[in-house]
């Protein structure tokens, strides 16, 4: 156990948040009247098809997979932007899937916050910095003195790596990492113990990127925060991530500690994902396209949704789901793993599927 395992346990339940059969499905369908004159049924889009899932305290997690397979609505599930459609979503003990309660629900969400990608969006052109980041202070009623949010805000400002005196500035006079060094600091302002990011870089420069993950990195040991980032893009996550889940089609197909994951990925679908990774220090070389396209989330293939795409598909594959099953240190949903039909270096699993 390394000192950061015997750390976390020593805090109580190492896992902050527990995922069971997570799940959820819009409905699609074309309004009524159209339905009945064209004689179309009822549609459900299955997003977030049963996820299983712990998020570990103290620790980075991130999910992974093409655009589509479903990460955001994880993440609008996980802070409570979405209900569930069905399974179990415990943060801290609650399953806040299902609160109903106002205060218990405000509750927990104070004590979780997401960063958005896009930092242009995500904040008030109109307001000065020092009142965007005290929104969360008024909203859940944290501090009302003023000069208690002055100084808190200046304090926030300086744990990002800006000014105290940014505070009286507009976010237009900011550059894209400054701006999202803003929304991070608006998002610490509640002391949250969990930070859910969605793609919290991918609207930056490349070299911002990595200054935006270091202060990620060194604010997860100053403050003890729990992440979940949500990307699609592997190096962010070879940078900062501890555990890994690849989502394909709304399902999890691998689950696994980031270096086991990179050093040996276990599932075709990951094998194929590993080799569009840009290298970090050269972005723009050898980056391959993804061969196939992924099928419609309204009508999953049967099976393992992933068999249309696999070159190690067989019948089995086609007709039964494959269970997340325990896998060396992570975990993998694959018949071929489950069967040893996979190469160990995943060479021959990738090889049909390279464009
Ligand atoms: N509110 C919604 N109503 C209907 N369908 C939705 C809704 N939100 C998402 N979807 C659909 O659910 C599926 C998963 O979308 P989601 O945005 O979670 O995927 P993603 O992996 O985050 O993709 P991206 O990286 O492009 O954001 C997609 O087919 C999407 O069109």
């Amino acid at each position: 156990m390394s000192p950061r395992d015997e750390e976390t346990v020593a805090e109580g339940d190492p896992v902050l948040v527990r995922l069971r059969g997570l799940t959820k499905h819009f409905d699609v369908s074309p309004p009524l009247l159209t339905r009945l004159i064209e004689g179309r049924s009822r549609q459900v889009l299955k997003a977030v098809d049963g996820l299983d899932l712990d998020i570990a305290r103290g620790r980075t997690t991130a999910l992974v997979g093409e655009s589509g397979c479903g990460k955001s609505t994880v993440a609008r599930l996980l802070v409570t932007l979405y209900r569930p459609t069905a399974g179990d979503l415990v943060f801290e003990g609650t399953d806040i899937g299902r609160l109903t309660d106002r205060r218990a629900l405000a509750s927990a969400r104070r004590r979780m916050q997401m960063i958005f990608q896009d930092p242009f969006a995500s904040l008030n052109p109109r307001w000065r910095v020092g009142r965007i980041i005290a929104e969360p202070l008024r909203a859940h009623g944290l501090l009302d003195d003023p000069a208690a949010i002055r100084r808190r805000v200046a304090e926030l400002l300086e744990h990002v790596g800006l000014r105290a005196a940014d505070a009286e500035r507009f976010p237009h006079e900011f550059s894209g990492g400054q701006r999202q060094r803003i929304s991070i600091a608006r998002g610490l302002a509640s002391s949250p113990h969990f930070l859910v990011c969605d793609e919290p870089t991918s609207a930056l420069d490349v070299s911002v990127q990595a200054q935006i993950l270091n202060l990620l990195r060194d604010l997860q040991r100053d403050l003890g925060l729990t992440y979940l980032i949500i990307t699609h893009d592997l190096a962010v996550v070879r940078f900062i991530a501890d555990t890994i889940g690849v989502m394909y089609l709304g399902r999890l197909c691998e689950v696994a500690p980031a270096d086991t994951l990179f050093a040996r990925p276990r599932h075709p679908y990951t094998r194929l994902l590993m080799e569009t990774v840009p290298d970090l220090r050269h972005p723009d070389r050898d980056r391959r396209p993804m061969a196939g396209e992924v099928p419609s989330p309204l009508d999953p293939p049967s099976g393992c949704a992933f068999h249309t795409r696999c070159p190690l598909a067989n019948d089995r594959c086609r007709r039964e789901r494959p269970a997340l099953r325990q896998d060396g240190p992570g975990q993998v949903a694959c018949h071929a793993a489950e069967e040893g039909r996979l190469s160990p270096e995943g060479g021959d699993a990738v090889k049909g599927m390279r464009p």
